[in-house]
């Protein structure tokens, strides 16, 4: 376990610890329009889960392998349909994931014989990978909602091509290596350079799959006729954490699609260098490789140790991607698929499959309990998250506040509109009063003068006045509408302004809210941790009492060997021995177990004893008698009805 999971988490004892579980092969045949090869063929047996490989040539000279008929753990069909492939495949997978184990699916066999087809599937045809992603994010979301278990799914996809492996969500001309690496103290495979998508739902998870699956991104593509060049792996991480029962697991799936098993040869590949083509075989032969070396023929003899393979598995990128896979703590699946009419890559894919099948790995569910830090650990994740929202939110409104704020200075201040217009309004006085004087006079000289016709240069001035007047009433209407307009902008301002500064009373009061929360768990985590502390003392009490106790039993044992010895002969023998006896009773009674004992209706301190022995000693007193097993000579003691003494039992 990692030093950072054993600060925050508890280890629980184990729901399922380590358990052997060998790697399962499932056969899948494509189908074709009939068997080419007359010498040799394949019966294949979907009820016994069997394929007979018959030959007129004698079988070791043929394949060098010791069997005619390959068990598999299920076989099915050129008719199987993807639904059958998934059903068997799906559930058990998703069960696995659920329960915290680790799992791989893995897809061999030769070039366009239904690997990716299984895997992935096709435009109509849905493979296991988007199955499993639908399948699981329900049974998620279900568990979240009826049993509380929160949970969160992370997802990377890469390509091995030529011994390199590649991010596929990066464009193609940026496209570098990554650096896997295998830490020792971390299981799970570190990939550099790679940022696993966080998946929110089914459907972001298809999104990211398909862009995946876009053959187009992929540097070791196949064409149309042309067969793939490099593997396909996706990892998919789950963690559940349940607080009501305090558990948190953690696991994750590979899924693997390969490229055709049969080598690469100059012969079809006359455009690559020796080099690239053995860049391209090396993976294949490096799986089979370690394949072979971990086969267990004797089952009885435990797990397949990888121990000694690690140079093996270096030996490519993809047996180091596998490490876990092929003898370690993951659940296996592999996805035989072959044309039964080409024999020798039936043969060898068959052969493959019955090594594989007999590699045993040993597998244990990463269950751990959710501690009270693991718990505020995930608290302090959500509030940070919670948190940053709110920040990004006040940002964005602060800035949409400094916005307006910009387009409110940037038309002429409130302050300078009001001064504005109250200059405009004590000229129209003005000039209103001018008019009046002018209409004044006007009336006057025709009142006085009807006849006359108004002197010229009056009525020059007149005019001009009137026209000023008329013009300086269209200003005037002008800035009274520009007015009510500016005034109405800034209203609405206002308002904005104003619901911008309640919502972030709001948002503030929300996170008081949370700081609150925070507090209170913080609190809680105190008092438990007196709790704690009070059952440790209480703890350590009981054991010293119990010590103690065991001190007494042992006391008296000493004793009553003490006593026992002398007894064996005559009890009337010695005063001083029976008065020792009595004191034994009188201190077993003060004794914790005594006291129990006098409780008891018909206890042994109830009764008086007195035997003719004892009355040896001169006293009448009765007292406690102590069990048997406490050392009574019961052959020395009469027990008596608690009656009034008679008066000759005193002589
Ligand atoms: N069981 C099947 N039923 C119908 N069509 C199938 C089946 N299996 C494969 N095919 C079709 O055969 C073609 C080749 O299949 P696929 O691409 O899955 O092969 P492959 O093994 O992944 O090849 P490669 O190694 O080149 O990646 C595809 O067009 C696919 O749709």
């Amino acid at each position: 376990m990692s030093k950072e999971q054993s600060s925050s988490s508890v280890s629980l004892p184990a729901i399922d610890s380590s358990e052997p579980c060998p790697i399962e092969v499932l056969l899948r045949t494509i189908p074709e329009k009939g068997l080419q090869n007359n010498e040799s063929t394949f019966k294949i047996n979907s009820v016994d889960n069997t394929v007979l490989f018959r030959t007129s040539k004698p079988l070791h000279n043929a394949t060098g392998s010791p069997h005619s008929t390959f068990q598999f753990d299920k076989v099915f069909d050129a008719n199987a349909t993807q639904k059958d492939v998934q059903d068997f495949l799906v559930n058990p997978t998703i069960k696995d994931i659920l329960s915290g184990y680790n799992s791989t699916i893995l897809t061999y066999g030769p070039s366009f014989s239904g690997k990716s087809y299984s895997l992935l599937g096709s435009q109509y045809n849905e493979g296991v990978l988007p199955n499993i992603c639908q399948v699981l994010f329900e049974t998620l979301e279900e568990n979240e909602e009826t049993k509380g278990t929160n949970f969160c799914v992370s997802v990377l996809a890469f390509e091995i091509y030529m011994e390199k492996s590649y991010d596929l969500l990066v464009p193609l001309p940026e496209r570098k290596p990554l650096k896997l690496h295998r830490s020792s103290s971390k299981m799970d495979l570190e990939i550099k350079d790679i940022c696993p998508a966080h998946i929110k739902s089914y459907e972001d998870l298809r999104g990211y799959v398909q862009s995946v699956q876009n053959t187009e991104n992929r540097v070791g593509r196949g064409g149309k006729a042309e067969r793939s060049k490099s593997h396909l792996v996706f990892q998919l991480h789950v963690e559940q954490r349940n607080r009501r029962e305090d558990i948190l697991k953690n696991s994750s799936l590979y899924l693997i699609d390969l490229h055709g098993a049969e080598k690469f040869e100059k012969r079809t590949e006359n455009t690559l260098s020796q080099d690239a083509l053995k860049k391209l075989n090396q993976s294949i032969e490096a799986l089979k490789n370690i394949v072979q070396l971990l086969a267990v023929k004797n089952p009885d003899s435990g797990y397949s140790t990888k121990t000694s393979h690690s140079s093996t598995y270096r030996e490519s990128q993809l047996t180091e991607v596998l490490r876990d896979s092929l003898g370690g703590n993951r659940k296996m699946k592999v996805i035989l698929t072959c044309f039964l009419s080409n024999v020798p890559t039936t043969l060898s894919t068959l052969e493959f499959g019955d090594n594989i099948r007999q590699i045993i790995n040993k597998v244990m569910s990463s269950t751990t309990g959710l501690n009270m830090k693991k718990k505020m650990d995930l608290f302090v994740q959500d509030m940070k998250i919670k948190d940053d929202n709110y920040v990004s939110q006040i940002n964005i409104l602060k800035s949409e506040l400094d916005s307006l704020k910009d387009l409110s200075n940037e038309s002429s201040s409130r302050e300078d509109m009001k001064t504005e217009l109250e200059n405009y309004e004590k000229e129209n006085v003005k000039l209103k009063l001018q008019l009046d004087s002018i209409t004044q006079l006007l009336s006057s000289s025709t009142n006085e003068n009807p006849n006359n016709n108004i002197d010229d240069e009056v009525a020059e001035i007149l005019m001009k006045r009137c026209e000023q007047i008329a013009q300086l009433e269209l200003s005037f209407d002008r800035q009274m509408n520009a007015n009510s307009k500016l005034r109405k902008e800034f209203e609405y301002k206002k308002s904005k302004e104003e619901a911008l500064e309640s919502m972030n009373v709001r948002l503030l009061e929300q996170i008081q809210l949370q700081e609150k929360e925070i507090q209170e768990l913080l609190t809680n985590n105190a008092i438990l941790k007196g709790e704690l502390d009070t059952h440790t003392k209480l703890a350590e009490t009981r054991s010293e009492k119990i010590k103690s106790l065991e001190d007494s039993v042992k006391e008296l044992t000493n004793n009553k060997s003490a006593i026992s010895s002398p007894r064996k002969g005559s009890v009337s023998s010695s005063s001083a021995n029976t008065v020792s006896h009595i004191e034994g009773g009188s201190e077993l009674s003060n004794s914790p177990r005594s006291a129990n004992t006098s409780s008891k209706p018909v206890g042994w301190a109830v009764r008086k004893v007195s035997s003719s022995s004892i009355a040896t000693t001169g006293s009448q007193e009765s007292f406690a008698a102590r069990p048997f097993k406490k050392g009574l000579n019961l052959h020395s003691i009469k027990v008596t009805p608690n009656t009034p003494k008679s008066p000759d039992l005193g002589s």
